[in-house]
């Protein structure tokens, strides 16, 4: 028998034989093992697992999402999350503090529901140079994990600084004309948004998030943020009452609250919600900039005005605390005036950065 195998291994057409049966062998092997990633019918269930998300998206709810195993420390019932400062707005909207989710449960359900971000941002004219730190701060701390596209808005794409992104994010570039003034830069910005979430966003994103340029982010901005439609509190006022707010209070402008009414003061420069809601915002918005303009008035803070009225009419499914939108510099500057950091603010995860421009009468 040994002689045969030998005389076999040694005749050149018995010699292939062999190896072909040993390919053959190796060949069923990797098959029977790899069949998880060779089998077609795993990769049409993924397939049809990200059609079924897509619905759930789209209704922008978590009841079709089943979350797997965890162990979590239990909800206490009894304890407040936090004892000093309110959680929940009268109807009953989060308000969103350090301490008060579980990042691990959230990113959960979002990652079941195959989320992808977008981040609108505007770097037109000398706005560019801040550009570059919001991205590589946005690639450390912005919904890390999650799928996100950076819709950069400007006027100069030549000028967007590469980044290598991680996985799952990719840079956008979308050229857009610049303005004068940096008023209808900024005001503009509500229009080019709208018109943007009509023609390609709701195919792209499931939520945008809107922010200004000249920030840093510093620490986690994750997916506690999303909902239809979210606002962030002022750091300037969140600790003022009402009539401290520097809503429009000019009858003619459409961005007009009048004395004694409004919830919150909102910044313009972190908003956001699914694409729907925030095209219904920005639109809203840009219509009633554009009743003004025609009606030879400007609104006291801009789009930022008209933020806050359409936000006390439309009431935002969370509220972001000042830890969202802080500013290191302002406090610094401003510390015999309003002395050390409050202890409410526990976290900064977003710092507005200093710069110089003429302010507004
Ligand atoms: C922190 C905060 O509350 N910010 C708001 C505030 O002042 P800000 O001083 O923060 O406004 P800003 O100068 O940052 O302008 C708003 C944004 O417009 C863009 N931009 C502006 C000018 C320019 O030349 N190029 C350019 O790209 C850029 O993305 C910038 O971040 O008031 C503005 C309108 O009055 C907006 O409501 C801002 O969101
Ligand atoms: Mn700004």
């Amino acid at each position: 028998m040994a002689k045969l195998v030998r005389t076999l291994s040694q005749n050149p057409k018995c010699y292939l034989l062999h190896r072909m049966t040993f390919i053959l062998l190796i060949a069923l092997i990797m098959a029977f093992f790899g069949y998880g990633y060779m089998n077609p019918r795993k990769q049409r269930v993924e397939i049809i697992q990200a059609g079924a998300s897509i619905t759930i998206r789209k209704r922008h709810d978590l009841q079709g999402v089943e979350l797997p195993r965890m162990v979590l420390a239990q909800p206490d019932v009894l304890t407040p999350s936090r004892k000093d400062v309110p959680v929940m707005t009268p109807w009953l909207a989060p308000i969103m503090w350090e301490g008060t989710f579980n990042t691990d449960i959230l990113n959960e359900q979002f990652h079941l529901q195959n989320t992808t971000i977008g981040l609108t941002v505007f770097a037109i004219k000398s706005y560019l140079v801040f550009l570059k730190l919001f991205l590589e701060t946005a690639e450390m701390y912005f919904m890390v994990g999650h799928r996100v596209n950076y819709y950069i808005f400007t006027d100069r794409p030549d000028y967007v600084p590469y980044l290598h992104l991680q996985k799952g994010r990719q840079i956008i570039i979308l050229k857009v004309r610049s303005y004068a003034r940096w008023q209808d830069i900024s005001m503009h910005r509500m229009e080019m948004i709208s018109n943007f979430s009509k023609q390609r966003f709701h195919q792209e994103v499931d939520y945008l998030v809107c922010a200004d340029v000249d920030l840093k982010f510093s620490d986690h901005v994750g997916v506690e943020i999303l909902s239809p439609l979210f606002g962030t509190l002022h750091l300037n006022f969140f600790f003022l009452s009402q009539e401290n707010f520097p809503y429009e209070r000019r009858p003619h402008s459409q961005a007009h609250i009048p004395e004694g009414e409004g919830d919150f003061y909102y910044t313009g420069a972190l908003f956001g919600g699914s694409v729907m809601e925030v095209y219904r915002l920005t639109k809203t918005c840009h219509q009633a900039m554009m009743v003004d303009q025609a009606n030879h008035i400007e609104a006291v803070w801009h789009d930022e005005s008209h933020l806050n009225k359409y936000l006390l009419h439309h009431k935002p499914f969370k509220v972001l605390s000042p830890e969202y939108m802080w500013s290191e510099w302002l406090y610094y500057n401003m510390k015999n005036y309003m002395g050390d950091l409050p202890s409410s603010i526990k976290r900064i995860r977003v710092n507005v950065l200093e710069k110089h421009k003429n302010w507004p009468d």
